[in-house]
């Protein structure tokens, strides 16, 4: 199935200079809040993944988790979540990572995933790639296996879905905006 990208992109709202001069904030919660956009969206990411080999999706605190768990359920798989720091109680595995605007560090139960597990990695966004790079790492210290990495929007320009291509993952992304 099809998605109507132009469609999608008007349901994104674009905020300069927010939360720091120079970025554009692409704003998803103005998709949210439109069921035709939101539906178009979660129906192409369940089309692609349908009948692909994956055991797990994985989604990234905190809008990850929105599109990850409606696709998890769609797909009928186990939803993980990997989270901010200090969020997820027992043992967790940690890593420190940089993105577009700033610094922090996400984390994952160590019972979250076996080894020879595949996993879609989902967020809302491909920025500098830092944060789908530090799941990646989380991801493979666990023994699993990081099938692709799915994003609703790629910036192309910032280079984080090449680096995450060169680390041998997939990366599919249903809209890219040119520039930042
Ligand atoms: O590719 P990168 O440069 O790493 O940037 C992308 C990340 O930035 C945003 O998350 P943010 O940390 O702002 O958290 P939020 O989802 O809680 O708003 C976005 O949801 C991605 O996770
Ligand atoms: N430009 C941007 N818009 C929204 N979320 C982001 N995360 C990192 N960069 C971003």
């Amino acid at each position: 199935m099809s998605y109507d990208e132009l469609y999608i992109k008007s349901a994104i709202r674009s905020i300069a200079d927010w939360p720091e001069a120079g970025v554009i904030f692409r704003d998803v919660t103005t998709l949210f809040k439109d069921p035709k956009a939101m539906r178009m969206v979660c129906d192409a990411f369940v089309q692609r993944y349908m009948n692909q080999p994956i055991t797990h999706i994985a989604s990234i605190d905190a809008r990850g988790f929105i599109l990850g768990s409606v696709v998890a359920y769609q797909l009928n798989l186990p939803l993980i979540l990997i989270r901010k720091k200090g969020k997820l109680p027992g043992d967790t595995i940690s890593q420190d990572y940089s993105l577009e605007y700033g610094s922090a560090a996400i984390e994952i139960q160590t019972d979250a995933l076996e080894p020879g597990a595949k996993v879609l990695v989902f967020d809302d966004l491909i920025a500098t790639g830092g944060t789908v790079l530090a799941a990646i790492s989380l991801i493979r210290k666990l023994g699993a296996e990081v099938h692709e990495v799915a994003a609703l929007i790629d910036l192309p320009d910032l280079m984080g879905s090449q680096k995450i291509q060169d680390s041998n993952v997939p990366v599919y992304s249903l809209l890219a905006y040119e520039g930042l």
